[in-house]
């Protein structure tokens, strides 16, 4: 049996932030990956995703160029080669990495590991002890128990797919089929969204949301809610959706059909219960500390714990908090308020904080701004065509506590309104900060 302080499974986000405190401290650590070190934001996710959403964006641009009295003949877009461009700017990515991790001292092995005990994995023939053990294998989309499944495809085949597709239908109206509907639209495919609740994009604010929905639509992508999918056939040669919607049966024919139901931790072949670490369906019972509640050598981090944000900074600073925590003894805990998220649509959908319905339901006292932008110049300037912002402010602190915005670089400016939130800047002190002019940070002056 090899000895280490730590081994973790898994080289993603969560499992590199592992590294840094624990190396940093001089302890042995073992990192265990299965397929490519990175794992999936830099190979299956954020990274490739955004090369062909900076595509579909360019493509934006274009549309909107007789704004701006340029003319432009039809764009024609070259997937395949967009594709092979989208592989060009990843691909070094993983040997970067096990150059990283050699430098900081991280034993890297290859293979699929699982518990043979408390504190013991083992990977192909090598079996290793530690003090320490860290599930950080993230997460695989939510499979769909429905006649057909086998026709299904994911993200990863959307990324890698160098035939463009005719007609795609996703299942789910979550954070992925809003972003690759917008892309494959762009593109000039027939897009279908399948939500089976009654709202998209769960956690955004609704108002926020409605936006993104107008916008998606405008583009000719077709949303459904109350959707409930029942069968996926082939029927010459491409797939037949069936589903129900207000108790009417409907079909919808594509290439593609692309579960987008989410995703769970990945933790199905570990055989945690050699390990004693404790779950329900795979959702690890854990403490406040990222520390299996059975098994306290155990920590988990990143997609794998269930029930925090899956977000790729979000597992790198769980990863982070779990290294300084084996170091220190378990002391430090996450803390997800104030973190950034957006969606990749174009244009895009950003938030950070709460939403209004948190708020109120939180029974925080609030004014709430709410800003259709399309009048303001810089919109104009720019042709835009959605530019909404919402801004959360509880009345007697004057403390931002939520802020949305769609499109008008929302992406970018909403990281202003999260230092804001973290630093306890006020929506006044905000609002008095000189601005470079003209320049859409210069507009947050006006939002609230
Ligand atoms: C299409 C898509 C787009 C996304 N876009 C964004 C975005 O724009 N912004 C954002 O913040 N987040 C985005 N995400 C989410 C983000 O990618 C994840 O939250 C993040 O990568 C999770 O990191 P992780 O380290 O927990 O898991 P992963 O990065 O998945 O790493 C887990 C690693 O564990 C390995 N592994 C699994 N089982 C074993 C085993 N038994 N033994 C050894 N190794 C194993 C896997 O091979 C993998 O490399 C996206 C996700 C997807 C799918
Ligand atoms: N920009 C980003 O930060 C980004 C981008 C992509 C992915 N991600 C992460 O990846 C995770 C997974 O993304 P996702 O889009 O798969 O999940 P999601 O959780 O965002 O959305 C899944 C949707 O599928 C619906 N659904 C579930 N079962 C269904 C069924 N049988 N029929 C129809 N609809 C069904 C759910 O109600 C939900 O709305 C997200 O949680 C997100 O955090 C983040």
């Amino acid at each position: 049996m090899e000895k280490y302080d730590v081994v973790i499974l898994g080289g993603g986000n969560a499992g590199m932030g592992v590294t840094v405190a624990t190396r940093a401290a001089g302890l042995s650590v073992a990192m265990i990956e299965a397929r490519d070190l990175g794992g999936t934001c830099p190979n299956r996710g954020c990274t490739p995703k955004k090369v062909l959403v900076a595509a579909a964006h360019a493509l934006d641009e274009i549309e909107r160029a007789g704004n701006h009295a340029v003319k432009i003949d039809t764009p024609k877009l070259d997937w395949r080669a967009l594709i092979g461009r989208e592989k060009d700017i990843i691909r070094d990515i993983p040997s970067r990495l096990s150059g990283l991790m050699a430098e900081r001292g991280v034993d890297v092995i290859y293979g699929e590991a699982a518990f043979i005990g408390s504190n013991a994995v083992r990977v192909g023939t090598r079996e290793l002890e530690a003090r320490n053990i860290i599930i950080a294998t993230g997460s695989k989309p939510r499979s769909l128990p429905i006649p057909g499944a086998e026709h299904l495809t994911t993200s990863d085949d959307v990324l890698s797919d160098p035939v463009l597709p005719r007609a795609v239908v996703f299942i789910g109206g979550g954070v992925i089929a809003f972003e690759l509907g917008h892309v494959y639209a762009r593109a000039g495919v027939d897009v279908t969204i399948l939500e089976a609740l009654p709202q998209l994009l769960a956690g955004f604010d609704e108002d926020a949301v409605a936006q993104v929905r107008g916008e998606s639509e405008r583009l000719g992508i077709s949303i459904h809610t109350r959707a409930w999918v029942k069968k996926i056939e082939e029927s010459d040669g491409r797939l037949r959706v069936s589903f129900a919607r207000d108790g009417v049966e409907c079909l919808v024919d594509a290439d593609r059909v692309v579960n987008c139901a989410g995703r769970v931790a990945n933790v199905e072949g570990l055989d945690l219960g050699a390990g004693v670490i404790v779950h329900r369906e795979g959702r690890i019972e854990i403490d406040d500390h990222l520390r299996s509640r059975s098994n306290p050598d155990v920590y988990v981090c990143g997609d794998a714990v269930w029930n925090s944000p899956q977000l790729s900074p979000v597992a790198t600073y769980e990863g982070g908090i779990v290294g300084r925590n084996i170091v220190d003894g378990p002391k430090h805990r996450s803390d997800y308020a104030n973190i950034p998220a957006s969606l990749y649509s174009i244009p895009a959908m950003a938030s950070v904080g709460l939403t209004e319905t948190k708020a109120r339901e939180r029974g925080l006292s609030v004014r709430v701004h709410v800003n259709d932008m399309q009048g303001w110049l810089s919109t104009r300037t720019y042709g835009e065509t959605v530019a909404w912002s919402k801004i959360i402010v509880e009345e007697p602190t004057d403390r931002i506590v939520g802020a949305h915005m769609v499109g008008h670089a929302g992406e970018e400016l909403i990281h202003i309104f999260a230092l804001a939130m973290r630093h306890g800047i006020t929506a006044r002190e905000l609002s008095e900060t000189v601005y470079g002019f003209p320049t859409f940070s210069a507009d947050i002056r006006n939002m609230m």
